[in-house]
């Protein structure tokens, strides 16, 4: 039997939903388990050092790289390939990617930074400029530029081939799940694992999660432009996939088809990219982040309703490729269940970090008592 949620989500009094404890919750509880990300990726300059299956980092077992690797030759028929600590991981992997199987993004490194001449305004625009209305028409561009190009010359920079690399993967699993609806491995787990564990998700609980395209293109309008270069990339590289066809066996054939598909309008990269910003957790070379390095990033769906609190009540732990929420003190019935997001020390510090990579005001109520303290005045 699965273990019950021990919470719901519920609106919450300052605006989108969170998650409210059902009954008292004793410190040290697990809240939740995820038991993998829907989609992910390990930065490309990381890919021999952390494991493509439970993200252990080679560094901390003393290697300086894994040596088990499957490479791109023996999965689809291109270079590259992926590394794992173990010939059980590797198993895994490969078990999972037998539904999924697709090349790696290759890097491209040749070329001129322009954009197409139909693209060229999107390098100066401005916060005044984007209303969701652009954002439609800029999108709606990139479409019909794409159908007219061929080749590809622009430079990407590792951010974006990054960037690709997660939407791939997202768009992928989607695919799957079109091809093979009783999947079990994007199914909410029922299994013996003690707490309440759930699977990867489908593509509509990741599209159920907040879409934040608008507030992350007011505040940083330059990542329109480079969103829609990671769509256009992906386009470019599926349309150049029937060349190496004969290298590809059935099944892959039938994923890049569909690939190709999906890719011939920007809909579901959009809608990827919309909600990777402000709802990905970063993938860090020990359980807890801190003081560790970011390896990469990962869309844990059910993991992303748990707002900020500057003093929050849940703490977040890596457990390979899952992540795990425990309480980290007593919570009462109805309380809001919270994580913590930034880590600054004064308010201002605080304040600073989540406008600028959350895109919110925070509403906490430490924040609202130590604004108060700093004005004098109580805040109602
Ligand atoms: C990962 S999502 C959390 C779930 C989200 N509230 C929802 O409805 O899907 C992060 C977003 O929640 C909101 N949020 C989270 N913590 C907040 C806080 N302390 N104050 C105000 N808004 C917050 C912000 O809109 C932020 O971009």
């Amino acid at each position: 039997m699965a273990t019950p949620s021990l919470y719901d989500i519920l609106s919450t009094p300052y605006g989108g939903r969170g998650a409210f404890a059902r009954e008292a919750i004793p410190q040290g509880t697990m809240i939740l388990a995820c038991a993998a990300p829907y989609a992910h990726v390990v930065y490309w300059e990381f890919r021999r050092e952390v494991c493509a299956w439970c993200f252990a980092y080679s560094f901390e077992s003393g290697k300086s790289k894994w040596a088990v690797k499957l490479a791109g030759s023996e999965h689809v028929g291109g270079n590259g390939g992926v590394w794992f600590c173990t010939d059980v991981c590797r198993a895994d992997y490969i078990r999972e990617h037998e539904k999924m199987l697709a090349g790696n993004s290759k890097r491209t490194t040749a070329g001129l930074a322009v954009p197409p001449a139909g693209l060229v305004y999107l390098e100066t625009i401005v916060p005044t400029d984007i209303t969701p209305e652009y954002l439609d028409v800029a999108w709606a561009a990139a479409r019909d530029v794409s159908d007219q190009r061929r080749g590809w010359t622009e430079e990407m920079t590792e951010f974006e081939v990054d960037t690709a690399r997660f939407v791939l993967d997202g768009l992928l699993r989607k695919i799957i799940e079109e091809a093979n609806p009783g999947a079990e491995m994007l199914d909410r787990l029922v299994d013996d694992t003690p707490g309440y564990c759930v699977g990867a998700g489908r593509w509509a609980d990741y599209m159920e999660l907040q879409d934040n395209e608008y507030a992350l293109m007011y505040t940083n309008p330059h990542m329109l432009a480079s969103h829609i270069r990671v769509y256009r990339f992906l386009r470019h590289i599926t349309t150049m996939l029937p060349q190496v066809r004969s290298k590809l066996n059935e099944k892959s054939v039938h994923v890049i088809e569909q690939l190709r598909k999906n890719l011939a309008t920007p809909t579901d990269t959009r809608a990827l990219l919309g909600r990777d910003s402000g709802n990905v957790f970063g993938l860090w070379d020990t359980a807890t982040d801190e003081g560790s390095e970011m390896l990469g990033w990962g869309a844990f769906v059910f993991g992303s309703y748990f707002n900020h609190h500057c003093e929050p009540n849940l703490k977040k732990k890596r457990n390979k490729r899952g992540v795990e929420f425990y309480a980290s003190k007593d919570i009462a019935p109805g309380e809001e269940l919270c994580i913590s997001y930034a880590d600054g020390v004064s308010v201002e510090e605080r304040m600073q970090q989540l406008e600028s990579g959350w895109f919110f005001v925070c509403r906490c109520t430490r924040c609202a008592r130590d604004l108060e303290r700093a004005s004098g005045t109580p805040s109602i």
